[in-house]
Order: C-alpha cells, then structure tokens, then sequence
C-alpha cells in the first residue's frame, strides 16, 4: 500500500474547489476535500510544497501515524489552513483503506446507526414574506428542518440572502472582499418576529434553525437565545465569535436556547471548554476543516461524552467530496444531530460523481467501497480557477465588524 503518486486538483464549476488524489502502488486511489473558502491556494501551496512530497513512499494504510506525522512533526499545530491539508490528506486514506478493504466507509467505522441523516435546508428571503414562501418550498420537498434568514430593515446586504429573489447564495461573490453593514440593533429588533411567523404558519413541529454568523456580544446573544425561547428553535448557531470559549459560560446562563458552533474550528482544542462546561448543543466542524476522520470522531467522542451532537457544516463550499464522507461518518456517528445541506450546482455535481442520495429530507448512504465520490478529472480541468473573497462586514459608523 506504498504511496507512488499524490498531486492537487483545483477546479471552478460554479465556485472553487480543492481536491487531493492519492495514489497507491497497488493502483487504488482515494480522494479528499481541501477546500477553504476564499483561501483556496494558500492549502494548495501548502499541500504542494510541505505535504505531498513528504508523502510518496510511506504506507497508505498507517492513517493515524500520517495524521500525527503531519500534525505535530509540522511544529505549527493547527489552523485552518494546516488543518485543511491535514484532513484532505486523512480523507484520501479513509478513502483508500475502504476501498481496499471492499467496504463503504460507513461500514469501517463501525457500521449503520441509522438508516438516513436527516438534513436542514437553507431558506432565505428578502423579508419574511419571501422566507416563508422558500419553507413552504423546501417543506413541500420534504425537509423536516429548515435554517431560516430573512433581510433586516434597515439593513441593505445580510448574510445568507441572495442579492435577488429566487437566486443561489453564494458569499464569496467577488474578486475581493465585499463591504455590507452591520446594525445589531436593527437585527435583534427584528429577527424575533421572524421565528414567530415561521411557528405561526408552519405550526410546531417543523426543526427551525438561525445562523447569527458571530455578530453579537456575549449579552447580545443572551438577548437573543431569551427572546425566542417561545419559537424553540433547534439551535442558534455561531451566536458569537468563539475565540473566546468562556463566551458561551454567560449565554448559557441565560437561555435554554440549544446553541451551535464550530465551522471555523479546526480542533479538538477549540471545544475542549465548550463541550466539558456543557455550554453548546451541537458540533459543526466539517470533516475537511477538523482533520479528517481521524480526528473528527476524537471530537464526537469527547462530545458524546456530554450530551452533545454533530451538526455537520455543509454549504457548497464544502466540495461533494466532504459532503460524501459527512454522509458516511453520519450513518455511522452515535450522537448524530443534523446535517447540513445546500444542494451543490448540476456542474459541480456532474466533475464530482458520488453514490450519495437525497430522499425526501435526507440524506442515504451508497453501497460502493470508499467514500463513494469521485472526480471527473477531464471536466475539471474546463472549469479554471476563479479568485473569490468572502465579504467584510462593518457597523454603520465605519467600524470594522464581525462577517
Ligand atoms: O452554512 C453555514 O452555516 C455558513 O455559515 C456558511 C459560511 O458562511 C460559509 O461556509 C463561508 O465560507
Ligand atoms: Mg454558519
């Protein structure tokens, strides 16, 4: 199972992503995910200059000794963009090891939890009259939860609204960074009103989620969790930047609100207090961001510990690669939450054939060895490497703010 062959695929179709094939002797490859939005070439020269040639030669099956080769034996523990390497690298073994093994994924960490994940959907409108048409929409395909973002009066850009009705989201939707603004006050005023229509229409049993993408303080999130105890949301997610896990100590003392975060870490460590103190709900770390496999299920481990579930991280940023191992890990995790799911385009789709279903609000496993997603290497290459940035946010004086 020697390594004789590793190398970078980066490919546009619709958005960038990055892709590592790793090569086997035996002539048994596997694929990982190591995209970073907006910082895609910075895990390219990473993979290309640090990881790959370190790579040829060793032996595809030892993945937990690679995984610490390339963790502690780089000095510089951790970070996304290490992390991003690391876990690409980590996936394309799982990937290997299964496949040798003649075994879906699932199966070689332990087999089926369950039968199908259940999956939330993005819904967004302009106000709340269209964000109530998108639940109607997504409810009629069969979604048994949605993530609800309307527009802020007020307010002329907001996060996880297209800029038209009826378009695809995308946020990094230019060469450089976007400006919008930002006014907590203006979205904490309004967004309660939000929840309450989406009960008032949809009744009470639909999963109603809200990603507050890290804008508020600490207090502000505790207003905010109180405020729409009575729409029992799933969860809040990323309520605050989390750099600060002693954040969390005072929302929780607020609220009964169920609380997510995590799609910016990449480590164990960054949950550590968070999960022990039973201050958050749910994990949201994708598998190409928290170090693969390997480490990933070290999370959900400690995590299961105390009553906490994953959540997985999965906008089309996440190329389908992460999104077919996220399946996998799903079906097999003990404590599985909730799956994230923004549909990828058809071009996207078409360079990454996978064995995944989507069925009537979720997500069911394929059968074929592997992770069960692939690369169409020819049609990558038609699809060129577009720089794109994440927006910046600033507060109405000007002042630099959290996106
Ligand atoms: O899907 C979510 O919850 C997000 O917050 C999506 C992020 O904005 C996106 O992945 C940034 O690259
Ligand atoms: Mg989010």
């Amino acid at each position: 199972m020697k390594i004789s062959d590793a190398y970078v695929i980066v490919t546009s179709p619709g958005r960038n992503f990055v892709t590592l094939k790793i090569v086997t002797e035996s002539g048994t490859y596997g694929i990982g995910d190591a995209t970073l939005n907006g910082r895609e070439m910075a895990v390219v020269a990473y993979l290309e200059e640090h990881v790959i040639p370190a790579l040829i030669g060793r032996d595809a099956s030892r993945i937990e000794d690679i995984w610490h080769y390339l963790y502690r034996g780089a000095y510089w523990r951790r970070g996304p963009v290490t992390m991003a390497a690391v876990s690409a690298v980590d996936l394309a073994l799982w990937d290997i090891k299964a496949k040798a093994a003649g075994m879906p994924l699932y199966q070689l960490l332990g087999g089926k939890s369950r039968e199908q994940v259940m999956t939330y959907a993005h819904c967004t409108g302009r106000d709340i009259e269209g964000c109530l048409a998108e639940v109607e929409k997504h409810v009629k395909l069969g979604y048994r939860a949605v993530r609800v973002q309307a527009g802020v009066p007020g307010i002329p850009t907001i996060y996880g609204v297209a800029k038209r009705e009826g378009e695809r989201y995308e946020p990094a939707d230019a060469e450089l960074p976007a400006e919008h603004v930002w006014s907590t006050e203006k979205y904490l005023n309004h967004v309660p009103k939000l929840f309450a229509a989406v009960r008032e229409r949809f009744g009470d049993e639909l999963h109603v989620l809200h990603d507050v993408h890290h804008r508020l303080t600490p207090i502000e999130a505790a207003r905010l969790g109180k405020a729409v105890e009575p729409y029992h949301l799933f969860w809040l997610e990323d309520c605050v930047p989390a750099e600060n896990q002693e954040s969390f100590r005072l929302i929780r003392q607020h609220t009964t609100t169920p609380l997510a975060v995590g799609e910016v870490f990449n480590s164990i460590h960054d949950y550590r207090e968070l999960i022990e103190n039973q201050w958050i709900d749910y994990i949201r770390t994708p598998l190409s961001h928290g170090g693969g496999i390997t480490h990933m299920r070290r999370i959900a481990d400690l995590a299961g510990l105390y009553h906490v579930r994953t959540g997985f991280h999965g906008p089309t940023d996440l190329s389908p690669v992460c999104l077919g191992a996220a399946v996998h890990f799903d079906t097999w995790v003990p404590n599985f939450g909730i799956q994230e799911h923004m549909p990828h385009t058809p071009e996207t789709d078409a360079v990454f054939p996978h064995d995944y279903r989507f069925e009537d609000g979720h997500f069911l496993v394929g059968e074929a060895p592997g992770h069960g997603v692939d690369i169409d290497e020819a049609m990558a290459k038609q699809h060129p490497y577009k720089r794109a940035s994440l927006p910046v946010n600033r507060l109405e004086d000007g002042t630099l703010w959290h996106w």
